[in-house]
Order: structure tokens, then C-alpha cells, then sequence
């Protein structure tokens, strides 16, 4: 009988300072830049950005996402689940959760984005402030199953307006590593 692997399903998510070794240049540009990941998507495709939201719904969030939102543990939020795609090519899978207790007393419908950038809702209202950009390796299981592999660089932060956080990860699939390798943004 095989024994079983045992699969990480934890990120330990850490801020630019805890990381030893630090990845390659390029990906640090790319993990840490503090603009809209819609936007620079945007311009690499030259303007051929789409999202295709993958899951939108009410569920438990993760021990990772409670800790993060100050949450206590199960807490239930809203989790969209999208792919950001460059000329139809899946870029980054984006996993954005907030607390119910949090959406219900505000304004912000996540639940009316469909294929919408929830970006253009975080950096268009000017009242969201980014938190720190923390990064981990994110686990295989929280994929999709078409991107089930270990060691993919993922980002995530926390957008705040008043009582509501959004929380925003965002992991880098090998096909943005291609497309950003091939763009003249290298040159
Ligand atoms: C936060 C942003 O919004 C992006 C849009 C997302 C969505 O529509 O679900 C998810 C992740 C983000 O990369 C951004 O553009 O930087």
C-alpha cells in the first residue's frame, strides 16, 4: 500500500522582507508591483485582457482567509473564483473573498460582477486602501484542476473601506511567465 503524500493545503503567506531566497527579478516586479494586476494585464495583451469567473458564491472561507480578515474560523464570505486571461489564454486564477457580515452592511456588490474586473471597483473608488502584498507557493488542491502544479508563485492583499476587507489572491500561471518572457516589456 503506498503511503499517502501528504499534500500541503496551507500557504504560508510572507511579506517581501521573509523571503529567502528571493525569486528572479522579473517575478518580484510582477508579485510586488502595486498597481492593478487588470491593468498591466491589459497592456501586455495590447488590450486583449478578459475575465471568466470560474465560481461566485456564499461558502466557508479558508483558516488563511478568517486569519487574514480577522474572521473567526469557518466564517462564511463571498469567494469569486476567475480566471484573468490574456487573448483567451488563462493568465492568473484569482481567488477574492469577504466576509458576509462585511458585504451586507456595504455597498460593494461582488455578487453583480460576472466578467467585470473586480479591479475596476477596488482601484477605481479611491476610499479602498491596499494592505501589504504578501506571497507564498500556492497548494495544488486550491486550483483548478487543468493548473494543478506544485510551486506556482501566488500574491495576495487585503483591500479595506471602512468595516469591509477584500481580500484578493492572485496566483501566476506558467503561460503569464511565457507571455511577459515574449512581450518587448522585457526590451
Ligand atoms: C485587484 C484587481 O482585480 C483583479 C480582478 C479580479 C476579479 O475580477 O475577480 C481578481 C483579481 C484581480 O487581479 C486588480 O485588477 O488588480
Amino acid at each position: 500500500m503506498p503511503h499517502s503524500i501528504a499534500v500541503p493545503d496551507a500557504c504560508q503567506w510572507l511579506n517581501q522582507s521573509l523571503l529567502h531566497p528571493l525569486p528572479a527579478p522579473l517575478a518580484l516586479d510582477w508579485l510586488f508591483d502595486e498597481g492593478s494586476l487588470t491593468r498591466r494585464l491589459t497592456h501586455l495583451s495590447n488590450d486583449g485582457f478578459s475575465v471568466t469567473p470560474l465560481f461566485e458564491g456564499w461558502q466557508p472561507l479558508r483558516d488563511d482567509e478568517c486569519a487574514a480578515l480577522d474572521l473567526p474560523a469557518a466564517s462564511i464570505g463571498w469567494v469569486r473564483e476567475v480566471y484573468l486571461r490574456g487573448h483567451g489564454q488563462a493568465w492568473v486564477f484569482a481567488r477574492s473573498v469577504a466576509a458576509r457580515s462585511a458585504l451586507q452592511g456595504d455597498g460593494l456588490h461582488m455578487d453583480e460582477l460576472g466578467s467585470r474586473s473586480l479591479g475596476e471597483l477596488l482601484f477605481c473608488d479611491q476610499a479602498f486602501a491596499r494592505q501589504a502584498i504578501e506571497v507564498c507557493h500556492y497548494p495544488r488542491a486550491w486550483l483548478p484542476t487543468a493548473d494543478q502544479t506544485n510551486g506556482l508563485w501566488a500574491r495576495r492583499s487585503r483591500f479595506d473601506r471602512g468595516a469591509l476587507s477584500v481580500l484578493v489572491a492572485e496566483v501566476f500561471l506558467p503561460s503569464l511567465w511565457q507571455a511577459v518572457h515574449e512581450s518587448a516589456e522585457n526590451c
